[in-house]
């Protein structure tokens, strides 16, 4: 089918790239970086991937639950307990809502969104496997053919991120209380779009969701040599990295966040993510679990890839969200060690600390 927008084969591409994802992720399970009992049917040819591969999903996988878990228990502390949203954006295969469930992290609702071709192939997968229909639970509708999934707290349904009436229509169809603290998550998905897009889509998320959380992982750097290669690599697979030009460092993703109405933003670099802010205990066990020489290589893919957010914090419950200002917190409250990488003390520091931060 031709799309709107652009032609089949980059919509394909890119479609393609979500099974790519699945594959690496089941890569990662089955070698006990991580654990995740349904990603197994989503993917029909397993396939080992190398460790610097099955390292960076890890990274990716262990620094999103990080921010994750900091936003489901923001504000529970206080007297008026909120109901919280996902809307994952682009979600492709993510088996997040089935594995929150397990964990009883699961929020009131999770809405899933994708092109058509790969919400009816989620639908089919989903309906197909009982592990999966189960979590659903009793109150569920399935239609594979339109790629839809309506549920109490999970809805998958298929539109086009470039069109943003469609988004409005789907937030509506799925009962999206756009008041309701809410997580928004990107993942390698606003890079494959034109920036004129992404950046209206910032806009209005930010418009529509006053207590929300955007969480954006995608490439950076286009303009080194590893840069120019990995534009070079996804373009002659029928994706480019469209909007890699428009955000090539960390302060312009933030700017991304602060130039379309959000009220605050970070930015960091999945190398210091990885090195500072990944669970260290977690960090060593993964490390025992393959033969792993390939160093130089993987600081250089880790400053390739960054996490920004975009904070819009109505309610006053995000305060302290955010890889660094989260710990900045505790450790002031004492709470924790303040130790660096070396193992060298630091001295305490106040909430917020990044200097990406912008205001
Ligand atoms: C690399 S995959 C990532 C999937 C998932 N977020 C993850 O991290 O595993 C990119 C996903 O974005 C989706 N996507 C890209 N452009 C889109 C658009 N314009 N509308 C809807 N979905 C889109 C693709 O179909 C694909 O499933």
């Amino acid at each position: 089918m031709e799309s709107s927008h652009g032609s089949f084969s980059v919509d394909g591409a890119v479609q393609a790239t979500n099974d790519e994802a699945s594959s690496s992720k089941l890569s990662c399970v089955k070698k006990g970086y991580m654990q995740d009992a349904y990603i197994q049917y989503f993917v029909r040819k397993p396939t080992r991937r190398s460790p610097i591969i099955n390292r960076g999903y890890y990274a990716r996988w262990a620094s999103i639950r990080k921010l994750l878990l900091q936003f489901l228990e923001a504000g529970s502390s206080s007297n008026n307990q909120h109901k919280k949203q996902i809307v994952s954006l682009g979600a492709g295969f993510d088996t997040l809502f089935f594995q929150l469930q397990d964990e009883n992290h699961a929020p009131h609702l999770v809405l899933e969104v994708d092109f058509k071709e790969v919400t009816s192939k989620k639908a089919i997968i989903i309906d197909t496997y009982e592990p999966l229909r189960a979590k659903l639970g009793s109150n569920s509708d399935i239609s594979k053919e339109q790629g839809k999934i309506f549920s109490d707290h999970y809805k998958l349904l298929p539109a086009d991120l470039r069109d943003l009436s469609s988004l409005d229509l789907i937030l509506d169809q799925a009962n999206i209380d756009p008041s309701l603290p809410t997580l928004i998550l990107a993942e390698c998905v606003l890079i494959y779009l034109d920036p004129d897009v992404s950046r209206a889509l910032v806009q209005w998320a930010g418009k529509k969701f006053p207590n929300s959380i955007f969480i954006v992982y995608e490439q950076i750097h286009p303009d080194d040599g590893f840069g120019r290669q990995m534009l070079k690599n996804l373009e002659s697979r029928g994706c480019p990295l469209l909007g890699l030009h428009d955000t090539p460092t960390l302060e312009a993703k933030i700017r991304r966040f602060i130039d379309h109405g959000w009220q605050r933003s970070e930015a960091l670099d999945m190398d210091v993510i990885y090195n500072q802010h990944i669970d260290q205990k977690d960090r060593k066990r993964i490390e025992r679990l393959e033969l792993f020489d390939e160093f130089e290589e993987w600081h250089i893919l880790q400053e390739h890839y960054c996490i920004s957010y975009g904070i819009n914090d109505q309610l006053g419950i995000f305060s302290c969200f955010g890889f660094q200002s989260r710990e900045a917190k505790e450790l002031s409250e004492g709470k924790k060690e303040d130790i660096d990488i070396h193992g060298r003390r630091q001295s305490p520091i106040s909430c917020p600390i990044n200097p990406y931060t912008a205001q």
